[in-house]
């Protein structure tokens, strides 16, 4: 396995401004070391990413010992989205990562339907790619099971928002302020980062706080910002807008309805339907680039 010892092409696109590393590496000849991924995703020292996506086919992942098999529904030729948050940390799933990696395959032609499954650690997730060019897309994902766990509370700077534990696949604290305007959302100062209750989380969670949902021109409507694991606030997070979604229609004691949700990166629609989730939004391809052979590498 090599890191980056020769000239390496990737793709930086975006999902509502949450931005991405694509590595197109099938057959899974990339060695994506925690210290790699965190040097690609530095803003500063690499190219800069709220995550990486690299482009593999499951079988390959677990040949490699990357995965250690297939996760649920997954198929061995299925194209599998490994997911890296920017710390170099492995998450389960992404959400907004899902479409630009939907979108990927299908402007490059190396997917050539509308509707075919994308595979993720969390499970199988279809995808729908409604219209896409080579810089836009419109991608409705599956994103699967939701589900709601135990009340908790947060502290963010000096204050206490109390949400509720939502499974996505990967877990998320979502806190649905129902005295909280947009403009008081955004004042929430995320600069000391966010403090999870013990024993909750074993393994870590995101942070959603979203405005009570009301209801706007487009239905029910409600804006968030968060603040993801493993990378820090981002302009948007997928699988936090479903949690946090699911987090709003439970406060309206609601199991199934549709959502449209703010973010600082833009506008995306969830549906909660018997316990499943599916979010649609835009996906955005913006740079081809190379990385210079040589460019990392470990003294
Ligand atoms: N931005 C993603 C979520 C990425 C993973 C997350 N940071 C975690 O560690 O669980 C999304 O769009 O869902």
């Amino acid at each position: 396995m090599t890191t980056i010892s020769e000239a390496v092409t990737y793709v930086k696109g975006h999902g509502t401004q949450n931005d991405f590393v694509v590595l197109t590496d099938p057959a899974v000849e990339l060695d994506l070391t925690t210290d790699f991924v965190a040097a690609v995703c530095d803003r500063r020292r690499g190219i800069g990413a709220d995550g990486m996506l690299r482009v593999a086919r499951a079988v390959a992942l677990v040949r490699a010992g990357v995965l250690d098999g297939l996760p649920e529904g997954v198929e061995p030729d299925d194209w599998f989205m490994d997911y890296r948050n920017a710390d170099g940390s492995i998450a389960e799933m992404c959400g907004n990562g899902v479409r630009v990696f939907a979108h990927y395959l299908r402007a490059t032609g190396l997917v050539e339907v509308d509707e075919f499954t994308v595979g993720s650690r969390a499970g199988a997730r279809p995808v729908h790619v409604h219209s896409y060019d080579d810089l836009h897309a419109d991608v409705s994902v599956r994103m699967g099971p939701v589900t709601i766990g135990d009340d908790a509370t947060v502290r963010i700077g000096d204050d206490l928002y109390p949400g509720v534990a939502v499974d996505v696949g990967n877990p998320h604290l979502a806190c649905v302020m129902p005295d909280l305007s947009a403009t008081d959302l955004a004042a929430v100062d995320f600069s000391a980062g966010v403090v999870l209750p013990d024993g909750v989380f074993p393994h870590g969670a995101n942070v959603e706080v979203l405005t009570a949902p009301d209801t706007g021109t487009h239905g029910l409507h409600a804006t968030m910002r968060v603040f993801e694991r493993g990378v820090g606030e981002t302009r948007s997070c997928g699988t936090g807008l479903v949690a946090a979604a699911a987090a709003a229609l439970r406060t309206l004691e609601l199991e199934s309805g549709e959502m449209v949700i703010d973010v600082r990166g833009g506008r995306v629609t969830v549906t909660v339907d018997a316990g499943e989730a599916t979010l649609r939004g835009p996906s955005a391809l913006v740079a081809d680039g190379t990385f210079r052979a040589g460019w990392y590498r470990v003294d």
